[in-house]
């Protein structure tokens, strides 16, 4: 068994609004190994980024709060650590690549100085040598004429040069585990394969752990090794990308792959959604979250949260038709709205 570099034991991460509490991660755990890569799918709201930001301590001001549970990361307890260990946290042990690269630079400073700044704070190098890194790094990710964008404001630059900019920096920095949130979304098709490609060259030099949140399970057969899906706060599915793909188990997990474009789909197919919408994280509990989504829903959905259970060996899910002793079989899922 590899070492462990991640480990989150029942989170929970609540938001406190106005309107009420949202239970944005509603006791999720899971392990990560040194080298190997996790991905986390689910539809928009269902807690990835959230998941993300706790785990980064980078929660919304006055807000956001992690109410229960642990994160341990190379076996020290995150959320223990002083201002001065987050700094060093963030960055030299852990990069964030978020989906909005704007909020992770700095709009008054040049990208070369945020590089070399950033670069110099975690690894012992000169500026000199910083600036070679980030020089190479920008060239890495497809920067055209990286010399001179070295002396650009971020506000000069378009969204995805500033992505590029985020992931050089990221790659710079050689943190020990990489937080992909959405990473290639604002990229183009060709770009978004270039980036993946560095991130996976990353982990083979370095043994650098990846989280890899996407909505594209397509991206999650490429990249991960294990994939946790996500629905409503919650953990309904954890196991590995292979199985996952050949034998899913949780009716959510089967809705996702079916809404999945199909190569064999001519342009005229129409492309399958899950009926409904999930929960509203402020009211969910005592009941499974999906059960009025789900087409094969029983009395018990509406009654009791299912555990997440360990079905087959490193196959977890929580569902209450599926357990050791019975399986559902998959017979495709009633998908129309
Ligand atoms: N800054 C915020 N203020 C208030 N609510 C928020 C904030 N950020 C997230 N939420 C809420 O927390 C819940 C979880 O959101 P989160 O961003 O983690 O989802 P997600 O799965 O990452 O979605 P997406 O794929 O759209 O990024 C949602 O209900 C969302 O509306």
């Amino acid at each position: 068994m590899g070492e462990l570099i991640l480990q989150a034991k029942n989170l929970k991460t609540y938001l406190y609004l106005a309107s009420g509490v949202v239970k944005a991660v509603d006791g999720v755990s899971f392990d990560l190994k040194r080298g190997m890569t996790l991905g986390i799918v689910g539809e928009s709201g269902s807690g990835k980024s959230m998941t993300a930001s706790s785990i980064m301590r980078l929660l919304p001001k006055n807000t956001g709060k992690i109410v229960e549970g642990e994160i341990l990361f190379d076996g020290r307890n995150v959320l223990t650590l002083s201002k001065k260990e987050l700094l060093e946290y963030r960055g030299k042990e852990v990069s964030l690549i978020s989906q909005d690269p704007m909020t992770s630079l700095d709009p008054v400073f040049k990208v070369g100085y945020q590089m070399v700044e950033m670069i110099r704070a975690h690894r012992n190098v000169t500026v000199e040598e910083a600036r070679a890194i980030s020089i190479d790094s920008l060239k890495k990710v497809g920067i055209p004429n990286p010399e001179s964008r070295m002396d650009s404001y971020p506000y000069e630059l378009s969204g995805g040069m500033c992505q590029r900019v985020i992931i050089a920096m990221a790659i710079s920095a050689q943190p020990k585990l990489v937080i992909a949130d959405e990473p290639t979304t604002a990229l183009d098709v060709t770009v978004q394969a270039q980036v993946l490609n560095l991130l996976k060259e990353m982990q083979r030099n370095l043994n650098t752990s990846i989280m890899l949140i996407t909505h594209n399970l397509g991206i999650v057969w490429e990249m991960c090794d294990e994939v946790m899906v996500m629905y409503a706060g919650k953990t309904v599915e954890h196991t590995t990308a292979r199985k996952l793909y050949a034998e899913a188990l949780h009716p959510y997990t089967w809705g996702l792959l079916d809404s999945m474009p199909k190569l064999s789909q001519d342009s005229k197919t129409e492309l399958i959604t899950i009926p409904g919408t999930p929960p509203d994280l402020r009211l969910t509990g005592g009941c499974c979250n999906f059960y009025n989504r789900c087409p094969y829903a029983l009395q018990v959905c509406s009654e009791r949260v299912p555990e997440l259970i360990e079905v087959n060996p490193g196959h977890f899910v929580a569902c209450h038709r599926q357990s050791k002793d019975s399986t559902l079989e998959r017979v495709g899922v009633k998908i129309n709205a």
